[in-house]
């Protein structure tokens, strides 16, 4: 439900009670009242040396054009968040609570700064079906501009990911296969674009085996962590397709053409002391602390300036944004002509007979 005028102006009101946030939370407060109230910032920065005039300009400027009405969410949001803490600071609000609610095939949940997006099909493998891209890109799309300082995607239950839901080539529209393939090519192009356009620094954290897109895709994260159970897998030969995610260009830059090929043209499946070894991954855990430990690296570096996380995620991957969305284009079109070929139709078909699994 949207915030009225009358919540924002009781927010107001509201915040005025509470005890001291600390500064961060006030300039955020400052910033979203400003947004709300005015729009983007559009006045001139102030000089260096004006150090607190110009950290509420950086703040509110950080919001780009929010429009006004999510400010004001987001600004009664934050101070209810506020209120219910000063009520019982050591009270831990149970998952279910902190669900963000519209998504079926994912958990999407926001804490810590943090906003975890766990794909949730644990009975098939968190395989992605049509629906799951879709709310993806719409987790990634409220992601980026949320307050959160870092976003997580990982899986619910023994995989991370199975990859394509191969069922996704069943429903056929009366148009024809061509027409199925064409509609496949383009959601595709628009998931791994927002991947590749996705501001903040985005962390996967795979807690099991990972195959297909949802391997191929890592190389446009910014950390992988991997539970040592992990696996990746990227059978596209077996499957008579071809490599997407622009891991055609960055899986060679990563690990070396060599080692890529032998992934992706001979799909060789790589454990997660490999990946790690050949640059994918960033770092490895015993699956028995996977968690704990991940989480508590996460959480600690989700109190760093988030201003400065993501102008140095600027910095680092800027350059090849463009270079991404042509590739990304390109291998796009070229899995668009596999999908209506003979060897993609038939290992298709083995699968969903059950007379074939990697
Ligand atoms: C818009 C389109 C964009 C497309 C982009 C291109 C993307 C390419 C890829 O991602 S290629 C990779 C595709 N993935 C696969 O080929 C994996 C297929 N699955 C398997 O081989 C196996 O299921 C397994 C090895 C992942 C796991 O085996 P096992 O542990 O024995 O479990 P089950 O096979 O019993 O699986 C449980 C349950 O899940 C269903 N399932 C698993 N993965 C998929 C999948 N990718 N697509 C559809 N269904 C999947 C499986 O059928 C079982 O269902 P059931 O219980 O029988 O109803």
């Amino acid at each position: 439900m949207r915030a009225s005028q009358k919540d924002f102006e009781s927010a107001l009101s509201q915040v005025k009670l509470l005890k001291d946030p600390g500064n961060e939370v006030k300039l955020k407060l400052y910033a979203l009242y400003k947004q709300a109230t005015e729009g983007p910032c559009n006045t001139p920065k102030p000089g260096v040396f004006d150090l607190i005039n110009k950290a509420k300009w950086d703040a509110w400027n950080a919001l780009g054009s929010l429009p006004k009405e999510t400010a004001r969410q987001n600004y009664v949001d934050l101070v209810s968040g506020l209120s219910s803490s000063s009520d019982s600071s050591s009270q831990v609000k149970p998952e279910a609570d902190r669900k963000q609610p519209g998504y079926e095939t994912l958990v999407v949940t926001s804490e810590d700064s943090i906003t975890k997006i766990m794909m949730n099909r644990p009975a098939k493998k968190n395989a992605m079906t049509t629906q799951m891209y879709n709310e993806i890109m719409l987790a990634l799309k409220a992601a980026s501009k949320d307050d959160s300082a870092i976003t997580v995607l990982t899986g619910n239950g023994d995989y991370y990911s199975s990859g394509n839901d191969l069922s996704n080539f069943t429903d056929i529209p009366p148009e024809g296969i061509e027409e199925k393939a064409k509609s496949g090519a383009i959601l595709l192009r628009d998931f791994v674009d927002c991947f590749i356009d996705f501001p903040k620094p985005l962390i996967a954290v795979v807690n099991g085996p990972a195959v297909g897109i949802s391997v191929t895709i890592l190389g446009l994260f910014d950390t992988v962590y991997a539970s040592n159970r992990a696996t990746f897998h990227t059978p596209f030969s077996h499957l008579g397709q071809s490599p997407e995610g622009c891991s055609s260009y960055t899986f060679p830059k990563i690990m070396g053409p060599a080692k890529a090929a032998e992934m992706l043209i001979f799909g060789k499946k790589l454990t997660a002391a490999e990946a790690c070894a050949q640059g994918l991954v960033t770092e490895v855990f015993p699956d028995s602390t996977f968690q704990k430990e991940v989480w508590t690296r996460l959480k600690a570096y989700s109190k760093l300036p988030p201003n400065a996380m993501r102008i140095s995620k600027q910095v680092i991957r800027n350059r090849e944004k463009e270079k991404l969305h042509a590739i990304n284009a390109e291998e796009s079109r070229v899995l668009q002509e596999r999908w209506l070929s003979d060897e993609c139709t038939n290992a298709v078909m083995n699968f969903l007979t059950r007379k074939a699994k990697l």
